[in-house]
């Protein structure tokens, strides 16, 4: 199943800046870490923001709320899901 996800990123600016620096890093191998696997196969950044739009490929919805929520910046995150269908026009589905 895809969805598409909007994430917008609000970090505390009195974080401690080891913390945050150790929380980005490790957001960082997570996503890339399910970018490998095919599970989140596109992430692109909005432009003027801190937040992106991504697509995730996964089973069902409660494994995309387990991997949702176990993002380092989930704490710090709004995320809006969008489930997608196949579209009658797209060639590309036949
Ligand atoms: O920067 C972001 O958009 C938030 C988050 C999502 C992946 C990642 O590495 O950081």
């Amino acid at each position: 199943m895809l969805f598409h996800v909007r994430m917008d990123v609000d970090i505390p600016r009195d974080l401690d800046p080891e913390v945050r620096a150790d929380t980005v890093a490790r957001e960082k191998a997570y996503s890339q870490d399910l970018q490998r696997a095919g599970t989140w196969p596109h992430i692109w950044r909005i432009v003027g923001e801190y937040s992106n739009y991504s697509i995730f490929d996964v089973t069902d919805n409660d494994e995309l709320h387990a991997l949702l929520s176990g993002l380092p910046l989930f704490p710090y995150m709004t995320i809006t899901v969008t489930p997608l269908a196949t579209h009658p026009s797209d060639i590309a589905a036949g």
